[in-house]
């Protein structure tokens, strides 16, 4: 018997990592603005400034008091200064008045509402305002976007573009964002050569490798690799050890599973504490997580050797590792497809298939699925664009049926 959880379902895997990562939730820092895109934010943003901070114009034309205009018909008002965007100049405009203005600029006292200046003309210091605007028209209100105090952004949230620069509109010049764990990337196996190198009969490139530092670069990590190593335990142990001391994630790739030169499990059972291995899915079945114990502080996430196998428990085990170590608040987008064709599983356990996305005038996404279903088809994986999962348990999937797809 096993003093860990083996053979479980994908939920519970799930439920694993949650509960492992919540213990081991990243430090904040502090990080320059401009260095904050994709991360994670480590403390509530709260305003300091309203937004917009005073009442300004939305378009280029002319400020003006509502009540100087008549009803309905053109009115003659005399222009009484200008007010750019950039410094406000005290302008005040008395009865009859108004004041060039441009986009963004303040509004000056007394004016309350703004005619583009298509609907006016000029004539030396006249001002006819050919259509009447409607009161408080084009005038953007101080702080009806938000109120000092107001709560902008909320721990865990993903720093996007947007948010990033609705920070920056604060004046902030730096955030408190959780940091990034540091990665180390290990492939194991004789069997693998670097591209660029010549092959011998048996061996094979070691294609994983680049799969999963892309992958990992995709969420913004910088992940270090490591040479390859040998099918050799001590070797194993040694590098294993190393890194385990230095970084806060350790994944391993290969030698996961059963065979006499897969030492990676037998290593994490006797030197650290396994926290799961084997989950039933496919591809991706062995894969394996523990604390390092006395391989050091790090997390080791062993992903099986298959290529396909790499890119399944990345996305689905791996990325929710690393969001519950940044605590990220919002879950990710949870897609759904129509599958284009008919699809019929070998067995019951949950099945993650490759395909392409596309969505159709009528708004429905579809998937097809790529029949090339082998853990070692890559190039079916490469062909496709989404994992499309099948859940544990029903076997039979008609085109048309409705399932979850992740975007790769
Ligand atoms: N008797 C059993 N055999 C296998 C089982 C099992 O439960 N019982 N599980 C199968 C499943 S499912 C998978 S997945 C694989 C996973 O095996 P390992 O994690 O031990 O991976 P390896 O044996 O080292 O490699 C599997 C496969 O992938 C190729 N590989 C490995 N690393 C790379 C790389 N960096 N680049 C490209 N290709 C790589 C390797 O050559 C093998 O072909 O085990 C099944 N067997
Ligand atoms: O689970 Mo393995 O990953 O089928 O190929």
């Amino acid at each position: 018997m096993s003093d860990f959880p083996t053979r479980i379902a994908y939920a519970v895997a799930h439920e694993i990592v949650d509960a492992v990562a919540i213990g081991r939730q990243l430090p904040p820092e502090r990080c320059a603005l401009q260095r904050a895109h994709g991360r994670v934010l480590a403390a509530d943003v709260y305003a300091v400034l309203q937004q917009p901070p005073f009442d300004n114009s939305a378009m280029d034309g002319f400020a003006l008091r509502h009540v100087d205009l008549g009803g309905g018909g053109e009115t003659a008002l005399e222009l009484a200064g200008e007010q750019f965007a950039g410094a406000a100049l005290g302008l005040r405009i008395g009865t009859g008045q108004c004041a060039r203005i441009t986009t963004g600029a303040p509004l000056p006292a007394g004016a309350d509402t703004v005619v583009m200046k298509e609907n006016a003309a000029v004539d030396g210091n006249r001002v006819r305002v050919l259509a009447t605007p409607a009161p408080g028209q084009h005038v953007r209100r101080a702080g009806e976007d938000s109120a000092v105090g107001d709560r902008l952004l909320q721990v865990g949230d993903i720093l996007s573009p947007s948010r990033v620069a609705l920070c920056a509109s604060q004046g902030m010049a730096e955030l408190e964002v959780r940091r990034r764990p540091t990665v180390a990337v290990f492939t194991t196996g004789d069997e693998l050569v670097e591209p660029g190198l010549p092959l011998r009969p048996g061996e094979i490139y070691n294609s994983n490798r680049e799969q999963l530092m892309g992958l990992l670069r995709a969420e913004g990590l910088e992940p270090v690799a490591w040479p390859t190593l040998p099918d050799d335990p001590g070797a194993i142990e040694s590098a294993l050890r190393h890194a385990g001391n230095a970084f806060d994630l350790v994944i391993t790739c290969g030698g996961v599973s059963a065979g006499e030169k897969d030492h990676v499990p037998a290593l994490l059972q006797a030197q650290g504490r396994v926290r799961f291995w084997k989950v039933r899915m496919k591809p991706g079945m062995p894969v394996l997580l523990a604390e390092g114990g006395r391989l050091g502080e790090a997390l080791f996430l062993c992903l099986p050797g298959n290529p396909v196998s790499v890119l399944a428990t990345w996305l689905t085990l791996g990325r929710r590792l690393l969001d519950g170590l940044h605590g990220r608040r919002e879950p990710r987008l949870r897609l759904h497809a129509r599958l284009g064709s008919d699809w019929h599983k070998r067995q019951e356990r949950l099945e993650f298939l490759r395909g392409r996305l596309h969505c159709g005038e009528d708004g429905v996404l579809r998937v097809e699925p790529n029949p090339a279903d082998g853990s070692h088809r890559m190039r079916a994986a490469a062909d496709s664009d989404a994992l499309i999962v099948l859940a544990e348990g029903p076997r039979d999937y008609p085109a048309g049926s409705v399932v979850e797809v992740l975007p790769y």
